[in-house]
């Protein structure tokens, strides 16, 4: 059984097709990097893959499950992009992480945890800021906690949209640490990144969207340092790419 089984997935948003004829198989314990350049539609992916918006077409199977209320979502963590803190309420990080235990029939925390939203907190090096409210933190320091809570459930599939844009790169180091140890333990991890890096030791596979569709499914991509691989706009393509000085013909390959 597939974690995530997806075949001809078409999303459409505003009248315009934003995800168009996506297949994607991924087996358990899998850890595959979404990649593509900004507007290429993986964020519109991942929240179609999770119900979050409706496809126009197509067919997704979580866990052995159809979409809906049969998949057992108490086993599936989702980090969004760029989450807003908490609104005006003022919350700790122990009230964050906990909500990540909830789920439909569990309305109740369990009595263990603060025990185990601590060591959420300590897998992303952050245990210290428990009792503290989010909204004193730096946005490195809330994505950190947002992090914690998909984590706390140890979920059997993990979804995570850019997960560490605005964390700095020794803490990213601690991130991809936390990671191996889920993948040790066999978690399913589909990851959007900006840029593979650190990441690079942990990903099984890469996928690559432009305009929607899957241009790339295989191998990761080449570390930066490495531009003059040949493929290198295709498996890595950049976000505002510079017309080139000599012609505008590349123009149209490597703009999104
Ligand atoms: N609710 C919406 N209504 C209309 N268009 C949308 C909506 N959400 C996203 N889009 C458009 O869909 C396209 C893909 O967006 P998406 O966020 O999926 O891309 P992405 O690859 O995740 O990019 P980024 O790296 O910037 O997050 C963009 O052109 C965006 O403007």
């Amino acid at each position: 059984m597939n974690a995530i089984d997806a075949t001809d997935v078409h999303v459409t948003l505003g009248g315009q097709p934003i995800v168009r004829g996506v297949d994607l198989a991924v087996p358990p314990g899998q850890v595959v990097a979404l990649l593509g350049a900004n507007g290429s539609g993986k964020s519109t992916l991942v929240r179609a893959l999770l119900g979050v918006v409706p496809l126009a077409s197509g067919d997704v199977r979580l866990l052995g499950e159809p979409l809906g209320r049969g998949v057992p979502w108490q086993r599936v963590g989702y980090v969004p992009q760029r989450m807003a803190a908490a609104g005006g309420v003022p919350t700790t990080a122990l009230e964050v992480v906990v909500s990540g235990l909830l789920h439909g029939r569990r309305l109740r925390p369990p009595r263990d945890r603060r025990a185990r939203a601590t060591a959420a907190l300590a897998a992303l090096g952050v245990e210290d800021l428990v009792d503290r409210r989010v909204q004193e933190m730096s946005g490195g320091q809330q994505q950190r906690v947002l992090i914690a809570r998909a984590l706390v459930r140890e979920p059997a599939l993990l979804v995570l949209d850019e997960p560490t844009t605005g964390i700095d790169l020794p803490t990213q180091d601690t991130f991809v640490t936390a990671l191996s140890r889920l993948r040790d333990a066999g978690t399913t991890v589909v990851v959007i990144l900006h840029e593979i890096g650190p990441f690079a030791p942990l990903i099984d596979r890469a996928v690559v969207l432009r305009h929607g569709r899957v241009v790339h499914d295989g191998p990761p991509p080449p570390a930066r340092g490495e531009h003059g691989h040949a493929e290198h706009d295709h498996l890595h393509p950049h976000a505002d790419p510079e017309p080139p000085a000599d012609g505008p013909d590349l123009t149209l390959e490597v703009t999104p």
